[in-house]
């Protein structure tokens, strides 16, 4: 996942963008990157690193114009740490065409050659979005008959886009001088919102977002999800266009957003994601009750901090008291989307600390979203005896994570995960938990689609194993393996180099 947001004003733009940036940044903390358009113009910055970081005063200055988007990113092709594949991605032809991109191209590589070998295209980095601009720019080309660019043209470009282009996106695009551009898969897998404010000049301002949070902490008002497949596009004049340009489109919204991904306080395809995770954590406690008796536990430990709602929920349910005992170091960012597991694993204890009196002889019930390498669980546990902890039992309110993740989460190897081979048993050991009990997967689903029957399916194949689009071969596993393992070795040198310079020994 990674955030992705644009903005069409009267008013200059470049503000508000690094504001939903903010409200963003939990989606991708390893670049990111603005552009603006005045006229036809465009203005650019980019880097590595989390918003408050990239952009200084003198950044933001030279981005003027009412028209921008912006993207903080979590990469799942190419890597971390090639500046280069920052987004937003620009290219000059046939338009000045800008884009950022939520997602993962499950057929890149082949796009890739076909790009070079019949559309004349060249590509220059790993990113995979680099391949998705490049395959918009040249369906506008064939789209586009006379000048000015309309927006029948500029839909049926994307419904090119859709019938080329397999895996999950979720698009913002600025085409210059003509508007603002912003689409979504067939399958609705990655979210994409949008809302409107009334301007100072009682104009219409339109904000594009991969959340709600993003457009309410600004002001504006939720209008609704972009569909599975639908364009919108809002022309320089502000009229907005819309049409659905593909061909069997299917709302199936990833079930990763709910249970880690996003904020609690978006509201995503129609389900809030914290009453989704209270929802999870009822259903979790159900199980819990029918398989091990609440009465030998003292105590419900959250583990901060996604997991907390689940955690409350599931401590109300057995009646057990809901105690927090891990403290968040507030400036440590999210562990599960750091490139490389060196600094995975550092982070977990720099990132929680554990309150001795909440443990002290007691039986704990740690409670987590998921488990998926196990760096987290594995820690906490080791933490909450290393506190006095009687005995402590784990409980994810996410069903295993089986299966690797194509679409978007950075997850592509089954190896990685520790739930992949290993029996209950053998997680439970390697945890070093007591006891250890995970969510069921039919009834997650059931209890987030409770919240929006509309919804058809969910994207859960980290969990169940099927992938949704139907059309992953074990061909595209292999070769976005391969991918993503030929970027590891730049992968390790930069973590040890992050490593070195946390603990001030300095970087490679
Ligand atoms: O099994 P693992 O590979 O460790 O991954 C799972 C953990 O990673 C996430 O936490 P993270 O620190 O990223 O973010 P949070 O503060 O939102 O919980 C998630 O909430 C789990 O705690
Ligand atoms: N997590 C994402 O959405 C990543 C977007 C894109 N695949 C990239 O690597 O930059
Ligand atoms: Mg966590």
């Amino acid at each position: 996942m990674c955030g992705i947001v644009g903005v069409i004003s009267r008013q200059p733009v470049n503000q508000l963008i690094y504001d939903a940036l903010l409200l963003l940044q939990h989606r991708g903390q390893d670049a990111a990157g603005i552009v603006t358009m005045q006229g036809t113009k465009c203005f650019m910055h980019k880097a590595r690193g989390m918003v408050r970081d990239v952009f200084r005063t003198r950044n933001m200055r030279a981005l003027p114009g009412t028209v921008g988007l912006g993207q903080v990113r979590y990469p799942t092709a190419g890597n971390a740490y090639n500046e280069e594949e920052a987004q937003p991605f620009y290219v000059n032809a046939p338009f000045g065409v800008v884009l950022v991109h939520n997602g993962n191209l499950t057929n890149a590589h082949a796009l890739k050659t076909e790009l070079f070998d019949i559309d004349r295209r060249h590509i220059n980095t790993e990113s995979d979005t680099e391949v998705l601009i490049n395959i918009l720019a040249h369906e506008l080309e064939l789209a586009a008959r006379d000048l000015p660019l309309s927006p029948e043209e500029v839909f049926k470009a994307v419904a090119a886009v859709h019938r080329r282009v397999k895996g999950s996106y979720a698009v913002v695009a600025l085409i210059a001088g003509y508007g603002l551009l912003a689409f979504r898969d067939p399958y609705g897998i990655r979210p994409l919102c949008f809302g409107t404010q009334v301007g100072a000049d009682g104009h219409q301002d339109v904000m594009v977002a991969s959340e709600s949070v993003a457009l309410e902490g600004n002001g504006f008002k939720l209008v609704r999800d972009v569909q599975p497949g639908e364009a919108i596009f809002i022309d320089t004049k502000g009229e907005l266009h819309s049409q659905q340009c593909a061909e069997n489109p299917t709302l199936n919204p990833c079930m990763f957003e709910y249970v880690y991904l996003a904020r609690p306080d978006s509201v995503i395809d129609g389900v809030s994601v914290y009453q989704a995770r209270l929802n999870m954590g009822e259903t979790l406690a159900q199980r819990l009750i029918s398989t091990m008796p609440p009465s030998d536990i003292d105590v419900v430990i959250p583990i901060p901090e996604s997991s907390r709602p689940s955690a409350m929920q599931l401590a109300q349910k057995i009646g057990k008291p809901y105690r927090e005992g891990f403290v968040k170091n507030r400036y440590v960012g999210r562990t599960f989307i750091m490139p490389g597991q060196g600094v995975r694993k550092k982070s977990v204890r720099q990132k929680l600390n554990a309150i001795g009196v909440e443990f002290k002889g007691r039986n704990v019930l740690l409670v987590d979203d998921s488990i998926v390498r196990g760096t987290t669980s594995k820690e906490i546990v080791q933490m909450a005896r290393e506190a006095g902890a009687n005995k402590v039992y784990m409980a994810s309110a996410a069903p295993p994570v089986r299966f690797p993740n194509v679409y978007g989460i950075d997850m592509p190897t089954k190896e990685e995960l520790i739930a992949h081979d290993r029996s209950m048993e053998e997680i439970r050991q390697f945890i070093g938990a007591d006891a250890l009990i995970y969510q069921d997967v039919d009834a997650m689903k059931r209890v987030v689609n409770a919240l929006n029957p509309g919804i058809r399916g969910f994207e859960a194949s980290c969990f169940d194993g099927t992938y949704i689009t139907g059309d992953v071969t074990a061909e595209d596993f292999e070769t976005m393996k391969a991918q993503r393992a030929s970027q590891g070795e730049e992968l390790e040198a930069g973590d040890r180099s992050r490593l070195a310079l946390q603990n001030g020994t300095g970087g490679a």
